[in-house]
């Protein structure tokens, strides 16, 4: 009987649980379970947790819950650590291990598979893909970001409603996203506009500078126009001149954020009007109200289908989507090799996408789910009191 070990690394998504569900599901029957807690440094401190009937049954009791529930996290996975890890495994006598997670994750699989070699050990391994951040290689998306665009394209929509009604009072909102280097998600913010004056009305994304006469030029406009303005940056733009943000380095990472105040200064200086910039926060990734059906479904099968390769005998593969006709959405899963995946590295937003958002837009839409309702325009008339901006 194979003994399968099975972990989460790096941020956790909306639907991460899914996929392990559906793998622990498919596998189950025909093989020994050993989950792996807190991700990589579960494999090096021995934080297993045995898949007996109980453990299975509440692990599989996540199907629709959010975070990571074996616990994911990031941890400074050396070359050391990983010897350990291989070392761990082998006690265990685990022959596969299975990682749910992004491009960090799956680098890391593949050191272990090279460990495993190095140690004569014959071990399987299988990366599950997961992002919020669309930002991993060799694949069309992956589970997690349909619902965190969901989310924030949502947000955006919805803040518009919210900001056009206080515009006597308030006139600029600067949302900053998640993505780290990866302009998807922020994108993805304007896939819900229905009417020209409703927000966003201008996107930053981090494969472009940020133009300060340009930023300028479209928030002016918006506030002739319609009274105000909501801005869309990711955490990962760099202003024409300047470099990318980092709040703190943790394990060697940065953690990004902060574009968001610099434009809220820079519009309020330059405008002297009322500005407000906005993290729309951690639950981007995680919130459990915006989850999108389509992604939740998809999440799933990836678990499935990877289970089922797993017992055909693939090996040191990454389970990817691929889209064959951009008019008819169908959910289609092919093996990549995880050196493909890495080889790729982080995926931007391609340049056709910020060049034509609508031809973006279609390629989004399949992943929402639902979508979101239909909203009238914004007020007709225009009583606005800016007599300043021309
Ligand atoms: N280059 C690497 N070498 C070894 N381990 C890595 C590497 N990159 C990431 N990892 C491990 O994988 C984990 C997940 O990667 P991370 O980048 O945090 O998230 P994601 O997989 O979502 O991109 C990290 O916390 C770390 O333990
Ligand atoms: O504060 P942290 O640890 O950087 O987490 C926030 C980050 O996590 C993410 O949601 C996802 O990161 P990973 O998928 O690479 O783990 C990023 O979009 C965001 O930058
Ligand atoms: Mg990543």
């Amino acid at each position: 009987m194979k003994k399968v070990a099975i972990g989460q690394a790096g941020g956790p998504t909306a639907v991460i649980n899914a996929t392990l569900v559906g793998l622990v599901e498919t596998v189950q029957d025909e093989c020994e379970v050993l989950f792996v807690q807190n991700g990589y440094e579960g494999l090096v401190n021995e934080h297993f947790l045995t898949g007996d009937e109980a453990t299975i049954q509440w692990v599989t009791s996540h199907r629709h819950v959010p975070g990571a529930c074996l616990g994911s996290g990031r941890y400074a996975f050396t070359d050391e650590a990983i010897t350990q890890a291989v070392t761990n495994l082998k006690k265990q006598g685990a022959d596969t291990l299975f990682f749910i997670g992004g491009n960090g994750t799956m680098e890391a699989l593949l050191k272990v598979k090279q460990e495993a070699i190095q140690q004569g050990m014959e071990l399987t391994v299988i990366g599950l893909p997961k992002t919020v951040d669309n930002d991993l290689g060799s694949t069309d998306h992956a589970p997690g970001f349909g619902s965190a665009a969901h989310y924030v394209a949502q947000y955006v929509k919805d803040a518009s409603r919210d900001l056009h009604a206080m515009k006597n009072f308030e006139q600029i909102r600067v949302l900053e996203t998640m993505g780290r280097n990866a302009g998807w998600l922020a994108a993805a913010s304007g896939v819900y506009k229905e009417h020209p004056e409703e927000g966003p009305h201008f996107i930053a994304v981090p494969e472009q500078k940020l133009d300060r006469k340009e930023l300028l030029r479209v928030v002016k406009a918006a506030i002739r126009d319609y009274g105000y303005a909501v801005v869309v940056v990711s955490e990962g733009v760099k202003w024409e001149d300047g470099e990318q943000i980092e709040r703190a380095v943790v394990h060697g990472r940065a953690v990004l954020g902060g574009i968001s105040e610099e434009i809220e200064a820079f519009l309020k200086e330059e405008l002297q009007l009322s500005v407000r910039s906005e993290l729309l926060g951690m639950n981007q990734r995680a919130g459990s109200q915006e989850v999108s059906t389509q992604d939740q479904m998809e999440a799933y099968e990836v678990g499935r289908v990877g289970g089922e390769w797993a017992k055909e005998g693939a090996d040191h593969i990454m389970v990817s989507f691929v889209r064959e006709q951009m008019d008819d959405y169908e959910m289609k899963l092919k093996p990549v090799k995880l050196e493909d995946v890495i080889h790729e590295g982080e995926r931007g937003l391609p340049s056709q996408f910020i060049e034509n958002p609508e031809s973006y837009y279609a390629w989004l839409r399949p992943l929402l789910g639902g979508g979101t309702p239909s909203y009238p325009p914004l007020s007709q008339r225009r009583v606005y009191n800016h007599e300043k901006i021309n």
